[in-house]
């Protein structure tokens, strides 16, 4: 019998390209959620009361909604018995705590980023700061996003700087960070982490590292052009989650990098 897959958020930007990449896949739409129940519009599955109806009704749920519904959504998860694929970004320490939690009693692929070439990139970021000595090369990691997007930086900026702190065996707490710099900030710090987010037009997502040293700059960039990407890659998370025994999986897990 085909999977039926949820989705939280069906009528936002990704989640009307999670409903139709779940067709593509020839699995059941189950129905979604939006805030406000009832308010259906033009699409493709009935707009559920919420998040625990949705669960009711599918197999597997997939969330791209606000970070503000993460611990809530990822409880259902738990509640319901039911796998989870969380792509919102911009969670709180207590917020990825409450997923984690979630995690312990149902599996739950919860990535930054859904795109295949990012995860590479992710894998490459932390092997060139194990290789650059942090105290020569200065890591800066800048996005760019469409002019809506609502958190800073990006779930996939925090990414690549956990990446390079555990490269550099340490974490981006005890790294530390530098961002927004304004004014007089005083020198760089050395051995933390940059952070600089653009916002605007209709940018899908661009994210650079660069380490940059007294001689030399070496740059990773990775830009998508179609948000549809991160679509199919969760889908495919959704699938491969049928059958997997509880536990906090990355999407490295589901392309088989882990
Ligand atoms: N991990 C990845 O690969 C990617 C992650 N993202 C992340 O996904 C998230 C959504 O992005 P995007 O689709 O562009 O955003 P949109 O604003 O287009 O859509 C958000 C959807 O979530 C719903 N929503 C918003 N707030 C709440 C809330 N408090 N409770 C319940 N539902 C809510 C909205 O409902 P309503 O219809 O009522 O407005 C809407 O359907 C962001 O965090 C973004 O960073 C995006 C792309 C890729
Ligand atoms: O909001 C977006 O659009 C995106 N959000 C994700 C993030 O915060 O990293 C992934 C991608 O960059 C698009």
């Amino acid at each position: 019998m085909a999977i039926r897959i949820g989705i939280a958020g069906i009528a936002g930007r990704m989640g009307r390209l999670l409903a139709e990449e779940t067709l593509a896949a020839g699995a059941v739409l189950a129905g979604g959620t939006r805030r406000q129940a009832g308010a259906a519009g033009e699409l493709p599955a009935p707009v559920l009361p919420d998040i625990d109806a949705l669960f009711a009704a599918s197999d597997v749920v997939i969330d791209f909604t606000h970070a503000s519904t993460a611990a809530t959504h990822a409880e259902a998860a738990a509640a319901a018995g039911k796998p989870f694929v969380l792509g919102t970004s911009g969670l709180s320490a207590a917020q990825e705590a409450a997923v984690a939690a979630a995690a312990q009693r149902v599996p739950i692929v919860y990535a930054a980023n859904f795109a295949p070439g990012v995860n590479l990139v992710l894998a490459i970021a932390e092997r060139m700061a194990a290789a650059l000595p942090a105290g020569q090369y200065d890591a800066e990691i800048v996005e760019m996003h469409h002019r809506q997007k609502v958190d800073a930086p990006s779930g996939t900026a925090v990414a690549l700087g956990r990446a390079v702190a555990r490269g550099r065996g340490t974490t981006l707490e005890e790294a530390g960070v530098e961002s927004g710099r304004d004014g007089h900030t005083g020198a760089r710090q050395t051995g933390t982490i940059g952070f600089a987010a653009l916002r605007g037009g209709q940018v899908v997502g661009e994210h650079t590292l660069l380490f940059a040293a007294g001689s030399e700059h070496i740059a990773l960039t990775h830009r998508s052009f179609d948000r549809r990407v991160y679509a199919t890659g969760a889908v495919r998370a959704a699938l491969w989650l049928q059958g997997r025994v509880p536990g906090l999986y990355d999407m490295k897990h589901v392309l088989g990098m882990g």
